[in-house]
């Protein structure tokens, strides 16, 4: 590691000031570093140099990604991929933190000597191959960015920061966020990790997840995807190409991909995953207006790590009204597949001893009717984890196999290591004819087999590192495929209950702490009960809370009720109580 030549290099990115001539202040969020992107060189050179030390700290390539999801596309952001594909470890995020404020050089080689020191190393749980303890390999760093104006530059930087301290870089150009990850995670894996290789996973697991379908009317299967004039658009055109539009073995996926063209300032303005899933309205661009109640859409965003399905309302009051199928519908279409499939697969003796886990993980926004569905109507166990895929990812390797999704729908299923081999070990026992439960032939589990096979094709098509819009398409495609279902059966799993979602502006957000995933607030005094007062006054099915934003400088509040004007009253109460407890800002709500 070169610190010296980093240190020296850095004076051509100096941390720019604000207006009262004071350094800008940089915090690494919920996901990243994520500001206005004309002032964020000096931060990203200098994450540049903390992907390096990680990869020579964990023997590993790491990942940088350059980009701002869902928010305008003045803004930009970096975010760091841990070595095994997933999230950086939270105390690294510190280590990010402090390196990205060091005044000066002896302050920078300080932050670098301190992510050095062994105690720091915070190694990912899976080792896969072994680490190169003896002869480290020198220090690698995949790098990729979304199209908003200020990427190419900032890649650059990152780019140099990277470089100056020693490391080599790939840099990969334009990809979703979901791609960089996977990029990292297949070559921590040592599997092939080019984009092809990606694509080529995605489209094998979707048509072996749809060979045994039900399409024996040769009904197109046609989604009109929102692709929010982001890094999304391309992508989609290459994963429609490998997945073979116009393949004829009956398992077709037409994509009808609109809001492509990325003119100046059109990303995520008024379309994509966040809008559509904050609005419940259809994107305003893309000629959405015109389709009718019975078309299949879909929203992905900026860097296509969220997905949410949607219709026109039937009724058609409101043109541009939608009925969502969000992160929460997704995870119990999902996890009721993985329990279709899993039930199925019984005859074959392979899941039983020990039995598998599969758990759903939640955080606090999703809706209750969703949690009410996958516990009592599924019966799988649910847990709830604070906000953040760091948060959520984590719990869901607790199970077997865990789904998970943020109401935004923002998540992915994570299959373990274990279950996947004892998926493979299965799949073996029945190609070389023998059932595993003693019987004579395989032929009596037929139905068995077909689940274990599309069991195996789903842990291809979904992208294990983390939540991918394009994989997730194709899931929840393959699954309604498989079920014979439309939107229609799809919603009737359960109705959402009515619920807002609103922001309240404080002095200092900091004042309020939370406990409980983020359910209860423990400060400021008095704030909580004055809540569980409001709530016990809605009755039945009434829920709420307030936790300061991670990303954003407000306090979020979020409010269930059995009806359409009783949320809406509960939220507007409880923001009145955040505004009075917490120091609240303007006009009391
Ligand atoms: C309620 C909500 O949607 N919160 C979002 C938002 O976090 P906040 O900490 O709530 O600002 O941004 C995160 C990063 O994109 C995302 O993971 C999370 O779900
Ligand atoms: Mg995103």
């Amino acid at each position: 590691m070169d610190v010296d030549a980093f240190v020296a290099a850095s004076d051509a990115y100096p941390i720019p000031t604000s207006p009262d001539g004071a350094p800008i202040r940089f915090s690494y969020g919920t996901a990243g570093f994520r500001t206005r992107g004309d002032v964020l060189a000096s931060t990203v050179f200098r994450c540049g140099a903390v992907a390096a030390v990680r990869s020579a700290v964990t023997g590993r390539a790491t990942g940088i990604v350059v980009t701002a999801s869902h928010n305008p596309e003045r803004d930009n952001g970096v975010k760091l991929v841990d070595c095994d594909g997933g999230m950086l470890p939270v105390a690294w995020e510190r280590h990010a933190e402090a390196l990205a404020n060091a005044p000066g050089w002896d302050a920078m080689r300080a932050a670098i000597a301190t992510m050095r020191t062994p105690a720091e190393a915070h190694l990912p749980k899976h080792a896969h191959p072994p680490a190169h303890a003896a002869d480290p390999p020198p220090p690698h760093v995949f790098l990729a960015r979304d199209t908003r104006p200020t990427g190419p530059a900032l890649a650059a930087a990152a780019k140099a920061g990277a470089e100056a301290i020693g490391a080599s870089v790939t840099d990969l150009g334009l990809m979703t966020t979901p791609q960089l990850h996977y990029v990292v995670y297949a070559s921590h894996r040592g599997w092939p990790s080019a984009e092809a290789d990606y694509f080529a996973r995605l489209a094998r697991g979707f048509r072996r997840m749809v060979a045994g379908g039900t399409n024996d009317d040769d009904e197109r299967r046609s989604i009109v995807v929102d692709c929010a004039n982001g890094v999304g658009a391309a992508k989609l055109a290459a994963l429609a190409e490998a997945i073979g539009q116009s393949s004829s073995d009956g398992c077709v996926l037409s994509m009808d991909l609109r809001n492509v063209a990325g003119e100046s300032g059109s990303l995520n303005n008024s379309v994509g995953a966040d809008y559509v899933q904050k609005e419940k309205r259809a994107p305003a661009h893309g000629s959405f207006e015109t389709l009718g109640p019975s078309q299949r859409c879909v929203s992905v965003d900026g860097d296509a790590d969220r997905l949410v399905y949607f219709r026109k309302k039937p009724d058609g009051s409101n043109e541009n009204s939608v009925e969502l199928f969000d992160g929460d519908k997704i995870a119990a279409l999902v996890a009721t597949r993985v329990a279709d499939l899993l039930r199925r697969c019984a005859p074959l003796n392979a899941f039983d001893h020990p039995p598998l886990r599969v758990g759903v993980v939640q955080t606090a926004y999703a809706n209750g009717a969703s949690t009410a569905y996958i516990t009592n109507v599924l019966g799988v166990e649910c847990a709830c984890a604070n906000t953040g895929v760091k948060f959520l990812h984590p719990e869901a390797e607790k199970f077997d196999v865990g789904v998970y999704f943020e109401a935004n729908g923002h998540g992915t299923a994570v299959f373990s290591d274990a279950t996947i081999e004892r998926i493979d070990a299965a799949i073996e026992r029945v190609d070389a004819g023998a059932d595993g439960g003693g019987r004579s032939s395989i032929e009596q589990c037929t139905d068995a087999v077909a689940a274990l096979r599309e069991l195996k094709a789903m842990t291809e098509a979904i992208n294990p590192a983390v939540g991918d819009a394009l994989s997730g398409i194709l899931v929840v495609e393959a699954v309604l495929l498989a079920k014979g279902w439309g939107l229609t059966e799809w919603g009737n799993m359960y109705a959402d209950l009515p619920s807002r979602q609103v922001k309240v502006t404080v002095l200092d957000r900091s004042v309020i702490s939370v406990t409980n995933a983020e359910r209860v607030a423990v400060t400021p005094a008095g704030m909580q009960a004055a809540i569980d007062q409001a709530v016990g006054r809605h009755g039945a099915h009434a829920r709420a809370f307030a936790r300061p934003s991670g990303t954003e400088d407000i306090v979020r509040v979020y409010a269930e009720a059995a009806t359409e004007a009783g949320a809406a009253e509960l939220a507007r109460e409880v923001c009145g109580i955040v505004y009075d407890f917490a120091g609240g800002v303007g006009d009391r709500p």
